[in-house]
């Protein structure tokens, strides 16, 4: 069983700071203070309308960055004007990773006006399109991941398309959890991950994964690599205290 590594997710610590035209509180402060705590990895999900990461984000954090930087994002979202006085325009996703190269992109389908990620890449729509963003990611040194729902067919085609990873979507396995009634889903998980992992592709998830519900599906996917959390993460910072709060997740992963 491995132990999956822990990338904090910083969307919502920049939704903070965008509520203030000043640079408080400080995303690659928080990075850092992130990284002292223990965390394996950052995280950032910039989307066009820069509603909290923005791109200049991403350029600061890749700068400083001692640990994995994984961003997060759909490849083909175009360029979008700022309408926010001193904030720089978004350049495009590969835009954004031309000039970061960070260790690892995972590509997100989603359209511009989603409240938040809600699914995974339909491959037989998108699978040609991607597989020439896919070849210039890897020509830049990034792993590149697929965020995907847990459908073996899917999975099979993401091995296709030449990803290296899949990114398994689990905001369905959090709302079962949630109701007390995970058990369908969570095999379902489990045996995407197995295939994944027998097919030759690496396996990280995330979205809605929580103090509750993490231990659980760590436990079920014996092959897991990394899980990035952000939205519950930053809510139980405040309560435990950061350096607490990257323990309690690490102890959830079955890091003492
Ligand atoms: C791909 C994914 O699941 C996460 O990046 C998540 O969607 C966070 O994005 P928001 O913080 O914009 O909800
Ligand atoms: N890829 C998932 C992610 O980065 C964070 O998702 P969430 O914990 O904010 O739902």
């Amino acid at each position: 069983m491995t132990t999956p590594a822990l990338s904090i997710n910083l969307n919502k610590i920049a939704l903070i700071r965008n509520s203030r035209d000043t640079e408080y509180p400080s995303v690659t402060d928080h990075a850092q203070r992130c990284i002292d705590a223990g965390a394996d990895g950052i995280t950032v999900h910039p989307r066009p309308d820069q509603r909290h990461i923005r791109a200049d984000d991403c350029y600061a954090l890749a700068d400083m960055l001692s640990v994995e930087f994984n961003i997060e994002g759909n490849p083909f979202a175009a360029p979008m004007k700022s309408d926010r006085k001193g904030v720089s325009d978004y350049p495009g996703f590969l835009e954004i990773v031309r000039r970061t190269r960070p260790a690892q992109c995972t590509l997100v389908p989603d359209s511009n006006a989603q409240l938040t990620s809600d699914h995974g890449f339909d491959l037989t729509q998108s699978g040609e399109q991607l597989k020439p963003v896919i070849e210039e990611l890897k020509s830049l040194g990034c792993r590149v991941s697929l965020f995907m729902d847990p459908v073996i067919s899917q999975i099979k085609l993401a091995k296709a398309v030449g990803a290296d990873r899949i990114e398994l979507y689990t905001g369905p396995y959090a709302d079962a959890f949630s109701q007390g009634d995970h058990e369908a889903s969570l095999q379902a998980f489990s045996d995407a991950s197995a295939f994944a992992t027998a097919i030759g592709l690496g396996v990280n998830a995330g979205h809605d994964l929580n103090l509750l519900n993490l231990e659980t599906f760590r436990k079920a996917l014996p092959d897991l690599l990394e899980v990035s959390i952000g939205h519950a993460f930053t809510v139980d910072a405040i309560e435990l205290g950061l350096r607490d709060c990257i323990a309690s997740y690490q102890r959830c992963l079955g890091k003492h």
